[in-house]
């Protein structure tokens, strides 16, 4: 496994030929998902000192902004396009072609998974907890805290978010997670087998359950910045009505969900005359979320690998991880998983999305029924 100490750099390209990986992990040979995807899912911005978002990035940056986060029975393709529901439902099932129904094929996962133990990741915003306009109020169920709970008893479990830790852990409230906030910046991870004991950003503590534990923080020299654009970003923005401003620790989160779509741009507009100031801070797309985080080479993905190192259970044949997640930041989970033939991505989404993820789930009511899925399982076949 490459766990490198993290270095600043721009995302790299996707490589197209990347996705194509012939492996028995494979659940089906997909010559569509070799070519689906575009750069525009990792979008940064380049830094022109011009101070003024010239029109062409702003209407990239639009773009992206309309297509984040579509209302359901609209394509993301088109997000303007006035499509018909039965349109929309014959969109989705071609789709599902080739991101079929975690549940309808779940005899099939589980047989990949025999033999192996499974590693659980869970993204949380649209994942564990249903989208809402106050991200404030984005709570998860009692049914699905109870789901997840069931399910860590039995395979080791994370929550993966962009929120930050402290926030994501106050929603969860379970104690037998691993948590990693801000997008994989803030990792609490188990004390024993870390490869990272000894990097000047990981250090050993205890927990506030008394469990010693191992705290990973790639991005900690950028806290300091990360509060002053968080301050700059609420002054700017607070004449913008109903934008909205999040403190994600290692990275910011500016919220255009209750803007009216005509003040979108000034909302971009804001957010670039900042980040232009701070060449080693980036920008990226979320559902109707602009985020500003450190050029840092360090992802959900990177998060994904740092977990699976610190249990113990990375290079292992017998190990299948599982990562289900709804958001463009998931997509590096996904893609470590299917380019390193290890495990198997899990898109939820209610529209046709392209995705490095092999399965798919409609909502967080799917992810639920899985995850009890995966209990009855367990419990049968040990
Ligand atoms: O990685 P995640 O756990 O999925 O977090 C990603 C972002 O999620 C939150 O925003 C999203 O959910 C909100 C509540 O449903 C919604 O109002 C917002 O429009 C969505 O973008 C969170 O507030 C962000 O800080 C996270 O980065």
């Amino acid at each position: 496994m490459d766990l490198k100490t993290p270095v600043l750099a721009e995302p790299a390209p996707i490589n197209k030929s990347r996705l194509s990986i012939s492996s028995g992990l494979m659940p089906y040979s997909s010559p569509s998902q070799q070519s689906i995807f575009t750069p525009t899912l990792l979008l940064s911005i380049p830094r022109k000192k011009t101070g003024v978002l010239d029109d062409v990035r702003a209407a990239s940056w639009l773009d992206s902004m309309k297509a984040s986060s579509p209302p359901p029975k609209k394509l993301t393709f088109d997000a303007d396009a006035d499509i018909d529901s039965s349109d929309a439902d014959v969109a989705y099932r071609a789709w599902m072609i080739n991101y079929p129904s975690a549940l309808l094929l779940f005899e099939q996962i589980m047989h990949y998974a025999r033999g192996k133990s499974i590693a659980l990741f869970l993204d949380y915003d649209g994942t564990l907890s249903p989208i809402v306009d106050n991200p404030d109020l984005a709570f998860m169920s009692d049914e699905m805290r109870a789901a997840v709970k069931n399910v860590a008893e039995y395979f080791p479990t994370a929550i993966i978010s962009g929120r930050s830790r402290n926030k994501v852990y106050e929603f969860v409230g379970l104690t037998e997670l691993y948590y990693a906030g801000s997008h994989g910046m803030d990792i609490m991870g188990p004390a024993n087998g870390s490869a990272f004991n000894g990097h000047p950003n990981c250090i050993k503590l205890t927990d506030k359950q008394g469990k010693e534990a191992v705290l990973f923080q790639p991005a900690s020299e950028f806290l300091p910045m990360i509060e002053e654009v968080f301050t700059t970003l609420v002054e700017s923005t607070q004449d913008i009505k109903g934008a909205k401003v999040e403190n994600n620790k290692f990275c910011v989160s500016v919220h255009y969900r209750n803007v009216d779509e005509k003040d979108w741009k000034t909302v971009a507009q804001c957010v670039h005359n900042i980040i232009k100031e701070y060449p080693r801070l980036k920008l990226t797309h979320g559902r109707k979320v602009l985020e500003v985080r450190p050029v840092i080479d360090w992802n959900k993905g990177k998060a994904v690998e740092f977990l699976l190192e610190s249990l113990g259970l990375s290079d292992c044949d017998d190990v299948l991880p599982i990562y289900v997640g709804d958001d463009r930041t998931d997509e590096d989970a996904f893609r470590v998983l299917r380019e390193g033939n290890r495990g198997y991505g899990i898109l939820v989404s209610r529209v046709p999305k392209e995705s490095h993820a092999f399965y798919s789930l409609k909502d967080p009511a799917e992810v639920m029924e899985f995850l009890k899925a995966l209990v009855t399982w367990k419990s049968r076949s040990s």
